[in-house]
């Protein structure tokens, strides 16, 4: 990173702006395909003591494109940048520069989708090394999800609880989504409170979420919440899958006695694409009132890790063409995997709605490429190891969330690298669009 100072909770007036970050030494490296002799340091992190200091590169990505530019970097802001031919020399060694060569430097990554389980579950893993994973993979700027933390952030009380939780442990920039649940849905004054604590948008789940105090909301419990959205122009975003008993087989529901547990394709059966289908369908029908003139314009709906670009984003897209306020994201699980690989028993695997073969995960790709899915999030919901029943490698009833933060860069560079993605795709995809839904003017280029 690119100083040493940053523990501290951002909420409102988030400083650093965008090109101070993803400069550490991890992204310089990962993103390096040529030329990587032209280093001029590779001894690791030594940025972390400077506090001024200018990095050159023939590769930054800017708002005109990638080019060789000077960055100025004093504490924790970026203070000038220059045309590399325009840039001042280091004089006497202050500030001191850095000559990555080739290498680029670009946005820190912007994750609008982390669990981070403190407090209540810090044994899943809390503040400190969830945030440094984050660091180490190139995300500068993460957002928290309101549940598998106890209790979950539904109340400006527990949001404090869960800012006090953070202080002094994190390595990256943060900010918190509030959970919107049945009991404060159709109560205006808690989500108020909510974001005048400093929610950044609301979190629902469609379905069980897997916690027993995040239950489900129905599609018109998040109608309810639209007008108090479109007061504080805010997003909710949404675990699009409804659950519907009559399109999985019969011997998946919870209760009966399971065959084949370790085989992924029976997880895959007990939560059918339609799930997801029906869900997007419900929550693009919501996000009508988000159009404008509507009755809550300036809400905006966010449909969370989208497996099936075939009709669910067929919703989105009439959607957006009709002008209701919605963005939809996918996870680099669900870029990098297909279900017909997933070893048996593998549990590391298991996440909610589940990986899909490999067709869909072109069309993923290709959503992708051409804009349709807007932005690409982790979903980062990591468990005790524990929880994953790796012994038995029971699917169904091992916990569902994959932990990969800190890979989030090299698994969408290598995979869309080789599908044709360029950098300032990946740039917008992982930065510009998602400073734009969790609200950080200075960081969208
Ligand atoms: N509770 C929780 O983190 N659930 C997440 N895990 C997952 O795989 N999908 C989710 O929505
Ligand atoms: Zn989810
Ligand atoms: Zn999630």
């Amino acid at each position: 990173m690119a100083s040493g100072n940053l523990f501290r909770l951002l909420l409102r007036g988030w400083n650093i702006p965008l090109f101070v970050f993803t400069v550490g030494c991890t992204l310089v490296y990962l993103l390096n395909f040529e030329n990587a002799h032209v280093l001029q340091r590779n001894e690791g992190c030594s940025l972390l003591s400077e506090t001024h200091f200018v990095l050159y590169s023939k590769r930054v990505v800017t708002p005109a494109g990638i080019g060789p530019y000077a960055v100025e970097v004093e504490g924790e802001r970026i203070i000038s940048m220059t045309k590399r031919s325009e840039a001042p020399k280091s004089a006497g060694g202050k500030p001191r520069v850095l000559d990555y060569g080739n290498a680029v430097i670009m946005p820190g990554l912007i994750d609008a989708h982390v669990h981070i389980n403190e407090p209540g579950r810090t044994e899943w893993e809390g503040f400190l090394t969830g945030t440094m994973a984050a660091a180490a993979g190139g995300t500068t700027t993460i957002v928290d999800m309101p549940l598998n933390n106890h209790p979950t952030t539904t109340t400006k009380e527990h949001l404090e609880e869960k800012k006090e939780a953070a202080k002094g442990k994190l390595y990256v920039d943060t900010g918190f989504w509030g959970g919107l649940v049945p009991e404060n849905a159709h109560n205006a004054s808690v989500l108020e409170d909510l974001f005048e604590a400093g929610a950044l948008g609301l979190k629902a789940f469609l379905c069980p979420s897997g916690i027993d105090d995040f239950p489900a909301v129905t599609a018109k419990q998040i109608k309810a919440s639209l007008p108090v959205l479109a007061k504080y122009r805010r997003p909710v975003l949404v675990h699009q899958e409804v659950t519907d008993p009559s399109a999985v087989p019969s011997d998946l529901m919870p209760g009966e006695p399971q065959s084949n547990a370790r085989d992924y394709m029976r997880y895959l059966s007990s939560r059918p694409l339609s799930w997801e289908r029906e869900g997007v369908r419900q929550l693009m029908e919501v996000a009508k009132d988000t159009k404008p003139g509507g009755v809550a314009e300036g809400a905006h709906v966010h449909v969370v890790h989208l497996t099936d670009a075939e009709d669910s984003l067929d919703h989105v897209k009439a959607a957006k063409a009709e002008g209701s306020s919605v963005t939809v994201e996918t996870c680099p699980h669900y870029l990098s995997f297909a279900a017909e690989d997933v070893p048996e028993g593998a549990t590391q695997y298991k996440c909610a709605p589940p990986l899909r073969d490999a067709r869909h995960r072109e069309l993923l790709w290709k959503a992708l490429l051409n804009g349709d899915i807007d932005m690409i999030t982790t979903d980062h919901s990591p468990s005790t190891l524990a929880l994953k029943l790796l012994e038995e490698g029971d699917f169904l009833k091992a916990w569902g969330g994959i932990s990969g933060i800190q890979f989030s860069l090299p698994a969408t560079w290598s995979h869309g690298h080789a599908r044709g993605m360029t950098i300032e795709q990946l740039s917008k995809r992982w930065s510009t669009v998602p400073a734009k839904m969790v609200n950080l003017p200075r960081k969208v280029l």
